[in-house]
């Protein structure tokens, strides 16, 4: 079977939510006060905006092969990573076969270590090689999930990330993951505030319903092992990358001085094989959370949950729609999924990189079947109403 040959990359960037789904408009719970480790100056605790967590924007790469067919994907990159993707990636996939991905895979990642390795170079890697699995099924007429060994359960399912586990607990989600809003800036004072938040929602959600809290990297050690042992008189099914994603020591250490029975996760921030072999063989955590825009895409989250399965670590994939979904499904060490609620007050479920995308599927009661995954590729369209800009050509 001969494949179509790769015609041409392009990089577009959109602003205004979408991949980048931090760029959301003024009074969303996900840019309310959350801690982070910009948090210790005061101008810069009210809004992660305001520090520039939104900065990058959304890059969409397109990947057309000869006979038109066109794979995309979308993720957070904006005009930088647009900027390595058609001045130095396009260059080891055009004139070859989608099939070659990976060689492909390989030669974008060693093609730019001497300036990349992790953050906006593998984020703009991801989404290439996202778009080749999607190119790859609207070939072959698969949803990806098929290309990848097919479903291993009947359904996703999901815990809900917002201000509001309540609500998720409502709307049939299996856990809620809260944002911490205090870090250790705001002292013994802020740390009783994260509490008494969790105290709140263990009330509304009852005994049984996982609650968490995501520290989005902004707590040293002694402060997360301090809140840890705070928060398990409520039931805390996990700490979320509470350090900085480079502090491996940190996290070995925390995983040793959290509670019995509580788990520490990370991983959104860490990137490629070799990132989370570290993670894993110093043992930083219980579950590891790569994002496939993120971590190199599908083609390197395979190995990454390969080495995760061998040692008996869950892997559950940081929200990222269609691209988690089709992964998970596939995965005997990911038995459920991140759905991140990015309606403004988290109270309805709206699809993650809305408006961007045709087609995304949502949960319902906080399950998704394997068969709402049945169409080609990742099974979404760009929405011809969010205008791409191509800011380079090469
Ligand atoms: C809710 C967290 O602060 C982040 O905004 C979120 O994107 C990420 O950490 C997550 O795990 O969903
Ligand atoms: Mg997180």
């Amino acid at each position: 079977m001969t494949f179509p040959t790769i015609k041409q990359v392009r990089a577009h960037v959109v602003r205004g939510g979408g991949a980048d789904y931090h760029d959301q408009g003024d009074g969303h719970w996900i840019d309310d006060h959350i801690a982070t480790p910009m948090a210790k100056y005061p101008e810069y605790r009210q809004s992660r905006q305001s520090f520039g967590i939104n900065v990058l924007g959304t890059l969409v790469v397109e990947i057309e092969a000869a006979d038109g067919t066109v794979g995309f994907a979308v993720t957070t990159g904006g005009e930088p990573a647009a900027y390595i993707v058609e001045k130095h990636l396009a260059r080891f996939l055009e004139g070859h076969s989608p099939t070659d991905y990976e060689k492909i895979w390989d030669q974008m990642y060693f093609g730019t270590q001497y300036y990349g390795r992790k953050g906006l170079v593998v984020n703009a890697i991801s989404g290439v090689d996202l778009a080749l699995w999607d190119l790859l099924g609207k070939l072959r007429r698969e949803p990806v999930y098929h290309l990848l060994g097919g479903a291993v359960r009947d359904e996703l399912s999901f815990y809900a990330t917002g201000a509001r586990p309540d609500l998720a607990k409502q709307m049939g989600f299996i856990g809620g993951k809260m944002p911490l809003h205090h870090g250790p800036a705001e002292g013994e004072e802020g740390l009783k505030k994260n509490i008494a938040e969790l105290a709140t929602m263990r009330e509304r959600c009852g005994e049984d319903f996982w609650l968490m809290f995501d520290c989005w990297m902004a707590l040293d050690l002694n402060y997360a092992t301090r809140l840890a042992h705070r928060a398990k008189d409520y039931g805390l099914k996990w700490i979320e990358e509470a350090l900085s994603p480079d502090d491996y020591w940190g996290y070995a250490a925390l995983k040793k001085a959290a509670p019995a029975g509580m788990l520490v996760t990370t991983g959104e921030h860490e990137a490629t094989r070799w990132g989370f072999r570290m993670l894993m063989e110093m043992e930083c955590c219980d579950i590891i959370q790569p994002d496939v825009g993120w971590c190199g895409g599908v083609t390197e989250l395979l190995k990454i949950s390969a080495m995760a399965d061998s040692r008996g670590v869950m892997v559950i994939p940081h929200g990222s729609s269609v691209y988690s979904y089709h992964f998970v499904i596939t995965r005997h060490n990911s038995p459920f999924a991140e759905f991140l609620m990015m309606a403004p007050k988290a109270d309805q479920v709206v699809p993650m990189f809305h408006p961007q995308l045709l087609g995304e599927p949502v949960p319902e009661n906080g399950r998704l079947k394997a068969t709402a995954l049945d169409k080609p590729g990742f099974g979404v369209d760009l929405n011809p109403a969010v205008t791409l800009h191509r800011p380079y050509t090469h």
